[in-house]
């Protein structure tokens, strides 16, 4: 059997201009629709039910192809089973979410569910989070199966629809699913970390992050009860004033920074080549120069999101009537938990940061970082995505391990494989990173196209027999 016999029956990415119009067109139309999670009991289940009618009628030829079994889960998660020729092969699967953040009209440039074209952009909410995934994924394989493609690798298609909430209808229901049908995947491939470009001074050039891990988090609600009483004799202290002082004392003292432990260290080695002179020996040499980097490092507040777990104040609330002394006083604290350390030693941490009996402590979700994939020259879903960037992006020199500092649904597909990979084959600026869950999200026409190409190319390159060559050790 030939080692490259995947690459026989290689369709070239070429597109006429009727497919271009018609997959920016199902983009726009994709982001017109509202899928917007507020909470997990809080979904807009009507716009996710016009989604679900609306992906069938503009992916056809998905929906009526034998090889592909397609399956609802928890409403409204879309499961595909894409059925390849060749069982020996180990399948994988490619993964989006179809909801979206909530996005007042305020602020943004044009209305966050026009999916209007300005400029060669596609604006809205879910442009980069995450409908440009969802809709680049189904329309490269509804563009593979019009050209007759056949997979060799069976691979799933895994599109939740509550992955801003949690992922417990979705994502977590299809993890079941699989894990009773008894499958176990090569790899995964879901959202996360971008091609990067201008995130780090001096460093001119983007570069290529594949998060192989990705942070754990901790919602802690603060809360401190005292006795209401009227506002004209007041308390030395109120329920306000303590919790406030303890949500200062943790904005004032940030975690430790654990610069030097989990894969950011491989990141900044594998991208020392690319910094000019004196930052190339200064990252070659992370022993002595250590301490210096994770210094500079912090200074930033993306880069110190690597080096440390980071804490957000998110909610706050308290007070009933302006003149009652607050009985209780509510604060939500989101914490990412650094791949160095666990939600048991960062709890404990914050509760000696606060130092007051009188302020209690709920934890109401919860989870440790996610463990690392492999990223060496046998880590089959690494290795492909590795080449299928150097062929797409054949201007970008250095794809790096990284780790994700927001959570994805791949989270809830530990039990099926140990390798997980985050990567949006996209650009990303630092204010694009702002527009994420922020105002303005937008996509250009062209990198929509590409990553659409992208995807095309995986799923091919994903056939092959080429198995990564294993290092040769010396006995
Ligand atoms: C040396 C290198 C510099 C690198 C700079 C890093 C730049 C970071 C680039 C991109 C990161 C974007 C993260 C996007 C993925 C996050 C997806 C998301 O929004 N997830 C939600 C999901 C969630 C999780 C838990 C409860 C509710 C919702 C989130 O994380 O909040
Ligand atoms: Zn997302
Ligand atoms: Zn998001």
């Amino acid at each position: 059997m030939s080692r490259v016999k995947g690459r026989e029956q290689h369709i070239p990415s070429h597109f006429s201009q009727g497919e271009r119009f018609a997959m920016k067109e199902a983009l726009k139309g994709a982001i017109q629709i509202p899928t917007v999670s507020f909470s997990p009991d809080d979904i807009n289940t009507t716009a996710q039910a016009e989604f679900g009618e609306f992906i069938r009628t503009v992916f056809p030829t998905i929906f009526k192809t034998r090889f592909i079994q397609h399956e609802v889960i928890g409403e409204y998660s879309h499961l595909f089973t894409v059925q390849g020729s060749d069982p020996s092969l180990q399948p994988y699967m490619l993964m989006a979410h179809s909801d979206v953040v909530p996005a007042p009209d305020e602020g943004w440039e044009v209305p966050p569910f026009s999916g209007l074209e300005h400029d060669g952009f596609i604006h809205g909410r879910g442009t980069l989070d995450n409908k440009n995934s969802l809709m680049a994924i189904l329309q490269a394989l509804e563009l593979l199966l019009i050209r007759n493609y056949i997979p060799r690798r069976s691979f799933f298609i895994a599109l939740g629809h509550d992955e801003e909430v949690s992922g417990q209808n979705g994502a977590q229901k299809i993890s079941a699913l699989l894990q009773a049908r008894g499958v176990k995947l090569a790899f995964i491939v879901d959202e996360g970390n971008f091609i990067l470009d201008g995130f780090i001074p001096y460093l001119k050039k983007p570069f290529a992050m594949i998060a192989v891990s990705e942070k754990g988090a901790i919602d802690l609600k603060l809360q401190v009860n005292m006795t209401p009483g009227h506002s004209s004799a007041p308390p030395k202290e109120t329920s306000i004033g303590i919790l406030a002082a303890a949500i200062s004392r943790l904005e004032q003292t940030p975690l430790p920074n654990m610069f030097g432990s989990g894969p950011l260290k491989t990141t900044l080695q594998e991208l020392a080549n690319e910094f000019p002179f004196p930052a190339n020996i200064v990252l070659r040499n992370l022993w002595l120069f250590g301490p210096l980097v994770s210094r500079l490092m912090e200074r930033n507040y993306i880069t110190n999101a690597l080096v440390r777990t980071t804490m957000a104040l998110t909610m706050f609330n308290a007070g009933v009537k302006m003149n009652v002394i607050p009985p209780m006083a509510q604060a939500i604290i989101n914490l990412r938990i650094h791949p160095a350390q666990t939600v048991q030693e960062v709890l404990e941490l914050v509760k000696n940061i606060v130092a007051d009996d009188r302020v209690q402590f709920h934890v109401l979700t919860a989870f440790d970082p996610l463990p690392v994939s492999p990223s060496d020259h046998q880590a089959l879903g690494y290795q492909l995505l590795r080449q299928t960037i150097q062929s797409i992006f054949p201007e970008v020199n250095t794809v790096a391990p990284g780790i994700c500092i927001g959570n994805t649904d791949s989270r809830h597909y530990t039990n099926l494989t140990t390798s997980i990979y985050r990567f949006n084959p996209v650009y990303l600026h630092p204010q694009d990173f702002r527009s994420i869950h922020g105002i303005n999200e937008k996509i250009s026409v062209q990198a929509y196209e590409t990553q659409m190409k992208f995807i095309f190319e995986f799923i091919q390159n994903a056939d092959t027999y080429q198995e990564p060559i294993p290092h040769l050790h010396e006995l």
